[in-house]
């Protein structure tokens, strides 16, 4: 057990986690305060005790709340997407920031792949037929993974959990990453966008949104692929817009998708524009919708915990 000095010891946990959170913690000898409830305003209030703290995403993790944290020094991210935190403070105060992308990496990869197959085989339309005693067979033919080139983009811990999980459907594998080299093996090739473009017969994206990931998928970066496309997405929804989604459906660039993440997920504060376009993409029985479950199984709940307590272990005794 890490014995810390008296005031180094205090935890604050601001979202909701898998409750093994709280006795890994104390292993460690930190004292937790696990407050999933509390708001933005008490946060900033009281910050200032704490040399950790625990989040997931719902509170910005930005420079307003971090010039507070005084005696802040570590952050754990229980999950993989460090897109709410103001990352160059941290490198400049010297605050660890950790996460646990592990934990929930084999999730996202079979939950893609599981949207891809319900895609490919009309199953959720299919059974909301059937359940109307409606009997289709010719218009639910499906369609084969088999012999398709899947293409991802960004091949970190979710493109590769991702990749792995489709080995044995004997299909091509083409990754692209624009920070990494050297990854490719046998079977999972390493490639130029430009190969991405002209082969992809299904695109599943996996980058993180930074500023330039922001609106990666343009009409005009659609435009550049060969062949039509069935695109997932479980990275994030600020990728491709709603808008630039119902163009490439109707330009025949994009033919069916599977969107686990979407521009905006509070459907209370949709702009009007965001309303229509979310509402045509809706009506399109070749999209199949999660509400950001990718990652969320049973399993990756509390593995999360487990990778983030040995993490930080590890990080924080150097
Ligand atoms: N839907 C979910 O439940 C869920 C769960 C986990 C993660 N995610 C999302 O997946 C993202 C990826 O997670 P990860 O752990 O694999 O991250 P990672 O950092 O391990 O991998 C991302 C890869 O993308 C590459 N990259 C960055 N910008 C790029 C660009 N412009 N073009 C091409 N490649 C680029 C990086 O070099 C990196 O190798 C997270 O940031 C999060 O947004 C979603
Ligand atoms: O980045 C992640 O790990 C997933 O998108 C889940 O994010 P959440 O913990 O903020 O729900």
């Amino acid at each position: 057990m890490t014995q810390f000095p008296e005031d180094l010891k205090k935890v604050l946990i601001i979202d909701e986690m898998h409750l093994s959170i709280i006795p890994l913690f104390e292993e460690e000898g930190f004292v937790v305060d696990y407050r999933p409830e509390i708001k933005r305003p008490e946060i900033l209030e009281i910050i200032q005790d704490y040399f950790g703290l625990l989040i997931r995403s719902k509170t910005p993790i930005n420079r307003e709340l971090l010039t507070k944290a005084k005696k802040l020094r570590f952050i754990g991210r229980a999950g993989a997407g460090l897109d709410k935190i103001d990352l160059e403070y941290l490198d400049q105060n010297n605050i660890k920031l950790f996460h646990a992308a592990e934990g929930n990496m084999d999730a996202v990869g079979e939950h893609a792949i599981g949207g891809l197959l319900a895609l490919f085989n009309h199953i959720n339309k299919a059974d909301q037929e059937v359940r109307r005693g409606v009997w289709k067979r010719e218009e639910n033919r499906g369609e084969e993974l088999k012999g398709k080139t899947v293409g991802i983009i960004g091949y970190g811990n979710m493109g590769s959990a991702f990749a792995k999980k489709l080995l044995g459907f004997e299909v091509n594998i083409l990754a692209y990453d624009k920070y990494k080299s050297h990854f490719g093996s046998g079977v999972i090739k390493e490639v130029t966008l430009e190969d991405i473009f002209a082969e992809t017969d299904v695109l599943s994206l996996h980058v993180p949104l930074t500023a330039e990931t922001n609106n990666l998928m343009t009409p005009e970066f659609l435009k550049r692929f060969k062949k039509p496309i069935y695109l997932i997405n479980t990275a994030r929804g600020e990728i491709v817009s709603f808008a630039t989604l119902n163009q490439a459906f109707d330009a025949g660039i994009i033919k069916g998708a599977v969107l686990d993440v979407l521009e905006n997920e509070k459907f209370q504060t949709f702009s009007l524009e965001q309303q229509r376009e979310f509402d045509l993409l809706a009506a399109r029985e070749n999209v199949i919708f999660s509400p950001h479950i990718a990652g969320w199984t049973f399993q990756s709940y509390e593995r999360i915990n487990e990778v983030l307590a040995q993490k930080i272990r590890e990080g924080i005794s150097n």
